[in-house]
């Protein structure tokens, strides 16, 4: 029995999913392990040794009280009564959530499913449905085969009448794989409509079309379980059928047994529920320190963190490996007591039935028969239990896309009103405006901030950092708006235009960290107006004063760029970032901070590149550096988010206030 459980269990443990770690039991195993994986050697015995050590570890991990059997078959039985007891299962709670305590995850909502939702994607292939439910039942004529064993053996056994015909039948012989040979065929149709429509499907998405593309992707799979399990249903239902005609007594044995499975698969069932969305969710953090590692690479190497991340890494993927062990043996020890259960009906049935033999209540072809039929219920009941398993996962996952699905852009993408090109003057007034970021709500960064940017003039905003400089461009990008007052273009409050429009084609954005993509040149220039010609590509490198240094690369503008850009110099980067904003010819060009990454040379060649862009637009510029806003039509002084001084470079260090005061500091600064 142990040996099928473990069998049951190696197959079902979702291993797939986890990496080749074995497991950890504090930091000194984690590090040695991380160390261990540097040194060169043989992946076989690597591969050996690693699967020995964590055989070793699952046997030797903890002092295991007597009877390691129990943490197989009562474990889970065990926990699945306290959790419906107590209502929670307290020590998986606190642990699996990075020690957040429990009453914090408490107030996090668990994500349901919404089979409304869901009723939503199955409604267009309803009809596709209905046509496999129908097919299916073809399969109802499996359940008949038991009665004919009832003739044919009782023929058979009596020798009265011409048996062999009727055991030589055809319909008889082939009935039970014909009907599977059609069952196929629906499933296999409705992959191919689904594939179709997949294969169909426009390359414009949005991040929501994405999900429902991956929902999608996952419904014929769907499709198929439910459909097996529809076939697996309707075949019990008709064998309980047969079973019945044959045998009555027979029958209601095996129907007093059944209710008591069926409630402890359901209570199961609940705590597998539970662990699978724990799992998911552990493997989601486990990837998320993963990703951020290797995005931030740089850094991480820049402060010799390798060790360090690499530990948390597999800190939280042995978390997740200690789950996921658990919902593997949760499911094989479900269908391990499953199968048992079920094979404990049979041996039930032969005894009853030869009890039935003995008082000649029933014949022997009753019980061959009865036994078929059980056989069949037997397996549908089994392939019944493996489908609830993926249910299980299914209903969690689908839980969390649902979630993702509900969820509403604060502000909306498209809609609302465009200016003509040729009547916008490019005029930007910002009027009282108040903000607090909403994670920080009690923390008011702009103060009834009141500026105008005049159209094709050069505004720039100074001050000391943390003063709310970056907020204003941001609010102007409507990265976020304003939690009172206005924002107004040409004398049109920003949140009634189309935001599409008025990001793709009126502003262009320019900061101190370009972010490119690992691909061309070119297409990282074109990214900002996907239908430029290479022309346009190539004159836009030309205003950004990139023109040269593209041309110089042997691969000119087809050279990759790298992840982010990685290929090029801080300067290259920044003027192909130029370039891309300056393709979609914007009338507001707003630079926060453009220059302050870069050395001096750079910031020359960079500022010659800006000077020539920002002509002719109206220029919102956020600089550290003042030499780099000398030339600005107004300057702004912001304090405590609001403008406490505005006017020339001129005009500002006759006043000698807190912009004469900057400028002496940089000044010092720059001689030390
Ligand atoms: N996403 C955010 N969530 C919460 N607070 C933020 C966020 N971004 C910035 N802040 C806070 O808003 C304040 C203003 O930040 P902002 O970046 O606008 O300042 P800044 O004047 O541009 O500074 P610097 O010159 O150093 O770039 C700071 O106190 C900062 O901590």
């Amino acid at each position: 029995m142990l040996q099928l459980l473990c069998c049951r269990a190696s197959i079902t443990a979702p291993v797939r999913s986890l990496p080749l770690y074995p497991r950890c039991n504090n930091t000194a195993d984690l590090w040695k392990l991380s160390r261990s994986s540097q040194q060169p050697g043989n992946a076989v015995s690597r591969l050996w040794s690693l699967t020995q050590r964590a055989v070793r570890q699952s046997t030797v991990r903890t002092p295991k009280p007597p009877g390691v059997a129990l943490k197989f078959i009562l474990g889970p039985a065990v926990l699945t009564v306290s959790a419906r007891l107590f209502c929670h299962v307290a020590h998986c709670e606190a642990d699996v959530n990075n020690n957040i305590p429990v009453e914090a995850v408490a107030k996090n909502p668990v994500p349901e499913f919404k089979w409304h939702i869901l009723w939503e994607f199955v409604k267009p292939q309803l009809f596709a449905l209905i046509g496999a439910v129908v097919v299916i039942n073809i399969s109802i004529s499996a359940c008949f085969v038991p009665v004919s064993v009832v003739l044919a053996i009782n023929h058979l056994l009596l020798r009265a009448g011409p048996a062999d015909e009727r055991l030589h039948h055809p319909a008889l012989e082939g009935g039970g794989e014909s009907g599977s040979r059609h069952e196929e065929d629906p499933f296999r149709i409705l992959t191919e409509v689904h594939n179709r429509s997949v294969l169909e499907q426009k390359n414009a998405w949005t991040g929501q079309d994405a999900v429902i593309y991956i929902f999608n992707f996952l419904i014929p799979f769907s499709f198929v379980a439910y459909l097996q399990g529809l076939r697996s249903v309707t075949q019990t239902v008709g064998c309980f059928v047969s079973l019945y005609i044959i045998s009555p007594k027979l029958t209601g044995l095996t129907v007093v047994v059944l209710p008591c499975l069926v409630g402890a698969g359901a209570l199961i069932g609940s705590f597998l529920r539970k662990l699978s969305r724990l799992s998911q969710e552990q493997v989601a953090k486990a990837t998320g320190v993963a990703d951020e590692a290797l995005g931030n690479v740089r850094t991480v190497k820049a402060f010799a963190m390798e060790e360090r991340e690499l530990q948390l890494y597999a800190y939280e993927v042995d978390k997740s490996c200690e789950i996921n062990e658990n919902l593997g043996t949760g499911i094989a020890v479900f269908q391990g007591m499953s199968n048992i259960a079920l094979n404990c009906i049979v041996l039930g049935t032969i005894f009853a039935g030869g009890t039935l033999i003995s008082r000649s209540e029933m014949s022997p072809g009753d019980l061959m028969s009865f036994l078929v039929a059980s056989q069949t219920v037997q397996r549908s009941l089994a392939s019944i239990s493996i489908l609830f398993g993926q249910m299980v996962r299914g209903l969690s996952s689908g839980a969390r896309v649902f979630e993702y699905l509900a969820l509403k852009p604060t502000i909306p993408l498209s809609g609302g009103g465009r200016i003509p090109y040729n009547s916008l003057t490019g005029r930007v007034d910002f009027t009282d405006i108040s903000f607090s970021y909403p994670t920080r709500p009690g923390h008011q960064i702009l103060k009834k901030f009141n500026l105008t940017l005049p159209p094709s003039k050069t505004v720039a905003i100074v001050g000391e950092s943390g003063g709310g400089k970056s907020t204003v461009a941001s609010l102007l990008e409507r990265f976020y708006d304003p939690t009172s007052g206005v924002i107004m273009l040409d004398g049109l409050d920003i949140r009634t235009l189309d935001l599409a429009w008025f990001r793709g084609q009126v502003i262009g954005f320019i900061n101190q960290e370009p972010v490119l993509f690992g691909s061309s040149v070119m297409e990282n220039i074109r990214f900002g107006k996907p239908e430029a010609t290479d022309a346009e590509v190539i004159n836009a490198a030309k205003q950004a004063n990139a023109h040269r240094f593209i041309t110089g690369f042997p691969d000119g503008y087809n050279t990759v760029v790298g992840e982010r850009g990685v290929t090029l110099s801080g300067g290259q980067k920044q003027r192909i970032a130029i370039a891309r904003a300056l393709i979609k010819n914007p009338s507001i060009l707003v630079l926060d901070e453009a220059t302050s990454a870069l050395d001096a040379e750079s910031e020359r060649v960079v500022q010659e590149a800006l000077d020539r862009a920002t002509k002719g637009r109206t220029v919102l510029i956020i600089a550290h550096r003042l030499s780099t806003i000398q030339g600005a039509d107004l300057i702004c002084v912001m304090s405590d988010g609001r403008i406490v001084e505005a006017g020339t470079h001129l005009e500002l260090l006759s006043k000698g206030g807190l912009y004469s005061d900057l400028i002496r500091r940089q000044r010092a600064e720059g001689k030390k």
